[in-house]
């Protein structure tokens, strides 16, 4: 993306304290954009702030699964030019270990959260032609042994964003879901052991993890409008991960 391409833009970064969230916050931000993160600890928000320099960003905390909090949040902000539904993730268990809440709070979470968020911004979006970018999972819906809650709410995600593509094409609002293969964030090495993540990536057919920076620029690539000939459409920026990871995380034991 070329330099100033976001200038006079603002986005809305969900977790944009940490890995992903906070690579695409300092991206958008190098191109030109006011970006306001959220999350719901100050503290990465913070050094996130600090790593920026610059008072184009605005940070706040927010739990995204307070309906209520995310509703007005999200309507204070008026006029949004991209939303980038990053916050998510889940926990590893077989299907048989997911206990009710633990399934509620990943869908809700995953699904029921960001598609309220979407709702949300709707004003805001349609008044700028805006974008949304929502980061998901590669091949959800070929289904990942291991996380069955995750894959279930993120295939749920792709199909709101194709759905609700068909119609705000109408007020000039693209959707997107992009899912990235292995990226080495904290976020994913607390939730994976390292010969997991190791395994992951050895398998990838590219050969390698999916790096921060190259997230980073599909989003802002997505983000910027060159890519509005499509709508609704999942991108897997994957290296390839998703057609040979789709077995399981666990192990053939998982049930
Ligand atoms: C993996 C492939 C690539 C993906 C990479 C990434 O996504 S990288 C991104 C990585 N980053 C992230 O994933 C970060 C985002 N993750 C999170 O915010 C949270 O982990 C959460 C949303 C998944 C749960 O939020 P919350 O605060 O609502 O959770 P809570 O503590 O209140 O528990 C609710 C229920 O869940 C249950 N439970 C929890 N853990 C486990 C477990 N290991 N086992 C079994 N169950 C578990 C817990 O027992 C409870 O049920 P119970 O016992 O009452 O019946
Ligand atoms: N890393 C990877 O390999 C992959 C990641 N992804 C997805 O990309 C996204 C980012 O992942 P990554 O950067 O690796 O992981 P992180 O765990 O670093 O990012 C998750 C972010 O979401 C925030 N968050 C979580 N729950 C909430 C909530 N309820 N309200 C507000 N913010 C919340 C967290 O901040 P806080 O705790 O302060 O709220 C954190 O900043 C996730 O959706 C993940 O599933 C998809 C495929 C692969």
């Amino acid at each position: 993306m070329a330099d100033g391409t976001f200038a006079g833009r603002t986005a809305l970064v969900t977790g944009a304290g940490t890995g992903i969230g906070r690579a695409v916050s300092l991206r958008l931000l190098a191109l030109g954009a006011t970006v306001v993160g959220v999350g719901r600890r100050a503290e990465p928000l913070a050094e996130t702030a600090a790593l920026a320099g610059t008072d184009r960003f605005r940070h706040t905390s927010l739990n995204i699964r307070d309906r209520e909090a995310a509703d007005a949040f999200v309507a204070g902000l008026g006029g949004l030019d991209l939303l980038v539904n990053n916050a998510g993730g889940q926990f590893v268990a077989p299907a048989t270990e997911i206990s009710r809440r633990g399934f509620d709070a990943v869908v809700d979470l995953n699904l029921t959260a960001q598609a309220a968020l979407v709702r949300a911004a709707y004003p805001g979006l349609a008044a700028r032609r805006g974008r949304v970018v929502t980061l998901s999972l590669s091949a959800p819906e070929r289904g990942i042994a291991g996380i069955t809650h995750s894959a279930a709410a993120r295939a749920g995600m792709a199909a709101l964003t194709a759905s609700l593509a068909r119609r705000w094409r109408a007020d000039g609002i693209s959707l997107f879901c992009l899912a990235p293969g292995t990226v080495l964030t904290d976020g994913v090495g607390d939730e994976l052991p390292a010969e997991v993540l190791a395994r992951i990536v050895a398998t990838t057919p590219l050969g390698r993890d999916t790096t921060l920076a190259e997230v980073a620029e599909w989003v802002a690539a997505l983000g910027s409008g060159v890519a509005d000939a499509v709508s609704g459409t999942l991108f897997e920026v994957d290296g390839g991960s998703g057609l040979v990871s789709a077995a399981s995380l666990m192990g053939q034991e998982d049930r």
